[in-house]
C-alpha cells in the first residue's frame, strides 16, 4: 500500500479531526503517502483531493468539526456516481481510502468496497448519535454527552435553589440522538435528571405525567431530559404543560452538542482508531470498520445496519424509575 485517501461524511461529530491527524501520521510512520477528500463523497466524485502531510494535520485535534468539511451526497448514493468516486480514485493511484462518518457513510463505505477490489475501504465510526452498531462507541459521542451533563449542572443549580418557593419548578431538555437515547441516557445518568425519557423504552403519556407529579409532590422540583426521537417531541413541551397545569421551562441544546472542543476521550478514542485504519490498510483488509469493544479496537464487518449496540440496555437498567420510553 503505497497511498491511501482519507474523508469525512455525513454530520461533523467533536474528535473527526483527530482521526483525521492519526491516519495522516500512521501513514506517514509506515511510509504511505495520504491524500485529503473536501466535502465527503460528493467531494470525491468531484476531484476534491490534495495531498496531505503531518505538517498539515498539526494542531487539529483540539478544533471541532472537521477540517476536511463534510456533505451528504445524493450524486454518491447512484451507481453512475460511484463508478465516477472511483474512477478519480484511480486516476489519483489511490489504493486505499478511510472514510470517517456516521451509519450512512459506513453504508457508503460498504457499497464503495464492492465497487473495485484494488481500493481497499476501510470505516471509522464518528456520530454524536452512537448508533453505529459493532462499535461500543462512536467518536464525537463523548463530547456531546458532555455538553448536555454540563447543561443539566447548570439547570440543576436553578432546581434545587427553588427547593421551598411556592411553586414547583419543572424543566425539561431535549437532546439529539436521532432514534437513539444514548445521549440522554448517559447525560441523564451522569448529570442526575430525575427523569429520561428515550425512544427505545414505551410507556404511556400519562404514567410520564402521573411521575412527574409524584417527584414534584416529593422534592418540588423536575428536570427531565428527553431525546428528539421520541413520540412527538416537538410538542412534548407544550402538551405537559397542560396536563400538568404547570410553567415547563424548556431548554432546546441543539447543534451545541454537535460542535466544540473534542473532550480528552474523544481524541484518544480517535487517535486509536485512526492508527487503526492505516494498519488495516496496510494489512490488505477491506470492507472492514474499526470498532471499540471494550477498552481493545478491533476491525469489525461492515454491516449494512443502523440501530447501535454496545451495552445500552445496562444504562437503561441502571436506575429503573428514573428512565422512561415514549
Ligand atoms: N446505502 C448507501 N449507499 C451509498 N451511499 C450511501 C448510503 N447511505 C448513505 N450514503 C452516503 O453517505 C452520506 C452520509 O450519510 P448520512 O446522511 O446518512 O449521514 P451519516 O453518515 O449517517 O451521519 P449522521 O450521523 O450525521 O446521520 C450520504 O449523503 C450518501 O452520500
Ligand atoms: O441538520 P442535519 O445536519 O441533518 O443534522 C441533524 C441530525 O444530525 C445528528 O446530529 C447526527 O449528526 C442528529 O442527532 C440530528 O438529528
Amino acid at each position: 500500500m503505497k497511498r491511501i485517501a482519507v474523508l469525512t461524511s455525513g454530520g461533523d461529530a467533536p474528535g473527526m479531526n483527530a482521526a483525521i491527524n492519526a491516519v495522516v501520521n500512521k501513514a506517514d510512520d509506515l511510509g504511505i503517502e495520504v491524500f485529503g477528500i473536501s466535502r465527503g463523497y460528493q467531494g470525491l466524485i468531484n476531484n476534491e483531493i490534495y495531498p496531505l502531510n503531518t505538517k498539515k494535520v498539526q494542531g487539529i485535534c483540539r478544533k471541532g468539526g472537521t477540517v476536511l468539511e463534510t456533505a451528504r451526497s445524493q450524486e454518491f448514493r447512484t451507481k453512475e456516481g460511484r463508478k465516477k468516486a472511483v474512477e478519480v480514485l484511480k486516476s489519483h493511484k489511490i489504493e486505499g481510502l478511510v472514510v470517517i462518518g456516521g451509519n450512512g457513510s459506513l453504508n457508503g463505505a460498504k457499497v464503495l468496497s464492492k465497487m473495485d477490489s484494488e481500493i481497499k475501504v476501510i470505516g471509522i465510526p464518528a456520530s454524536i448519535d452512537n448508533d453505529i452498531s459493532g462499535s461500543d462507541f462512536s467518536i464525537g459521542f463523548n463530547t456531546a454527552c458532555d455538553v448536555v451533563t454540563k447543561a443539566l449542572d447548570n439547570i440543576k443549580d436553578t432546581a434545587l435553589s427553588f427547593h421551598t418557593s411556592n411553586e414547583a419548578r419543572i424543566f425539561a431538555v431535549e437532546t439529539m440522538g436521532r432514534e437513539r437515547g444514548w445521549i440522554s441516557i448517559l447525560a441523564g445518568i451522569a448529570g442526575e435528571a430525575d427523569l429520561v425519557i428515550v425512544p427505545e423504552k414505551r410507556s404511556s403519556f400519562a404514567k410520564v405525567v402521573n411521575r412527574i407529579k409524584e417527584i414534584i409532590k416529593a422534592k418540588n422540583d423536575c428536570v427531565i431530559l428527553f431525546s428528539e426521537g421520541i413520540t412527538n417531541a416537538d410538542n412534548f413541551v407544550d402538551q405537559l404543560e397542560a396536563k400538568l397545569g404547570h410553567r415547563v421551562r424548556s431548554t432546546l441544546l441543539g447543534f451545541q452538542q454537535r460542535g466544540g472542543v473534542p473532550t480528552i476521550t474523544d481524541r484518544i478514542l480517535a487517535l486509536r482508531m485512526g492508527v487503526k485504519a492505516v494498519e488495516s490498510l496496510k494489512a490488505g483488509e477491506s470492507a472492514k470498520m474499526i470498532a471499540i469493544k471494550g477498552d481493545s479496537v478491533k476491525t469489525e464487518l461492515l454491516e449494512n445496519n443502523d440501530i447501535g449496540t454496545g451495552s445500552y440496555d445496562y444504562y437503561l437498567d441502571m436506575f429503573k424509575h428514573k428512565v422512561m420510553g415514549l
